[in-house]
């Protein structure tokens, strides 16, 4: 079980640069821009924005899926984005694991599922046949999926319980870390609860950490403990699940909130936010929700705010607030 308040995963100033081919020639795309944050061991951090806010991106770098163009990572105190990184990454590989939205498209249709979890077992090379065969029943238990039903093909499932089959794959090698980008954003509403609570679950019984990535605060809400908004590729808030639902700082995370759909029949249509999410190849100077901010100030068009202390465990990213310290 992790150490609780020491940090899993500590980004700095993380950056990341796509060259993007267009008509004109070749552009800098700027998907995450000076990134700060940690996820403390045994949490659940939510990271939370609107399509193209860099969510994908800065869960992709921390499981090192893809490199950062500057800044840095460390995963368990090792420095996986240094000079030594690519050997750092190695070392700590086998703790992180990822689980992406398509449950579908992550296993392979051709092979029995079974299989598919015993995969990482296999390449690892570290049990034989026989104890790999007890280990995936194990994980098929753990997980909740039907006893003997590891001969069977995904389409033979439904999608929640093809999401059930990657997350027992994703704890085959025992993890630590998890980074679950969108994992019930493609099930229908009772699955999601079920996938969710089987995920809180199973936090609670391997000392799993998550990073949990959402394009909205209504799935993070029942999972987090805290919680990370990204808009256009920079953090504007960050706070305690209770504190940013009842008290949202930024002017962003309350458009978000506003944007959640209610039980209330009288709210049952989300609001949505006002605005377009800006081009990251050409993003607005100064603060970058600046165009869609309702309480914009002169000096929000010219200077970005920097990520500061907003009150116990909070940081937001806002004139606003500086004004107000
Ligand atoms: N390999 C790539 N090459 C070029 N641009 C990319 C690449 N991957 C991501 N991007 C761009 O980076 C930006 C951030 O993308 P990212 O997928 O991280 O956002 P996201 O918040 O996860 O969005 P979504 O919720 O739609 O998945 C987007 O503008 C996206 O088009």
């Amino acid at each position: 079980m992790p150490m609780a308040d020491a940090p899993i995963v500590e980004a700095r100033g993380l950056t990341k640069t796509f060259m993007v081919g267009h008509a004109g020639g070749v552009s800098p795309l700027h998907a995450l821009d000076d990134v700060d944050f940690d996820v403390m061991a045994g949490e659940t951090l939510g990271l939370v924005g609107e399509s193209g806010s860099g969510k994908s991106t800065a869960g992709r770098i921390l499981v090192g899926l893809i490199p950062a163009t500057a800044g840095s990572v460390s995963l368990f105190g090792h420095c996986i984005t240094g000079r030594d990184g690519s050997a750092a990454l190695r070392a700590v590989r086998s703790r992180l694991q990822f689980v992406f939205q398509d449950p579908f498209a992550a296993l392979n249709p051709r092979m029995r599922v079974g299989r598919s979890v015993a995969e990482p077992l296999e390449i690892a090379g570290k049990l034989s046949r026989r104890d790999r065969n007890d280990r995936v029943a194990e994980l098929f238990e753990l997980v909740g999926l039907p006893k003997g039903s590891t001969d069977r093909y995904p389409h033979e499932f439904s999608g929640g319980q093809r999401q059930r089959i990657v997350i027992a794959r994703s704890l085959a090698l025992n993890p630590d870390f998890i980074v679950c980008d969108e994992p019930v954003s493609a099930l229908d509403v009772s699955m999601q609860a079920q996938i969710v609570n089987l995920l809180m679950d199973l936090q609670q019984r391997l000392g799993l950490t998550y990073l949990f990535i959402a394009h909205d605060l209504a799935v993070v809400r029942i999972i987090s403990t805290r919680v990370a908004v990204l808009y256009a590729g920079s953090i504007v808030e960050t706070a305690p699940k209770h504190d940013i639902y009842a008290r949202p700082q930024h002017p962003y995370t309350k458009a978000l909130l506003d944007a959640v759909p209610r039980p209330d029949p009288a709210f049952v249509r989300a609001r949505a936010i006002s605005g377009e999410v800006p081009s990251l190849l050409d993003p607005p100077p100064g603060c970058r929700f600046h165009p869609r901010c309702p309480l914009v100030m002169d000096r929000c068009r010219a200077e970005a705010p920097k990520l500061l202390s907003s009150g116990k465990d909070r940081q937001v990213a806002c004139h606003l607030f500086e004004a107000a310290r």
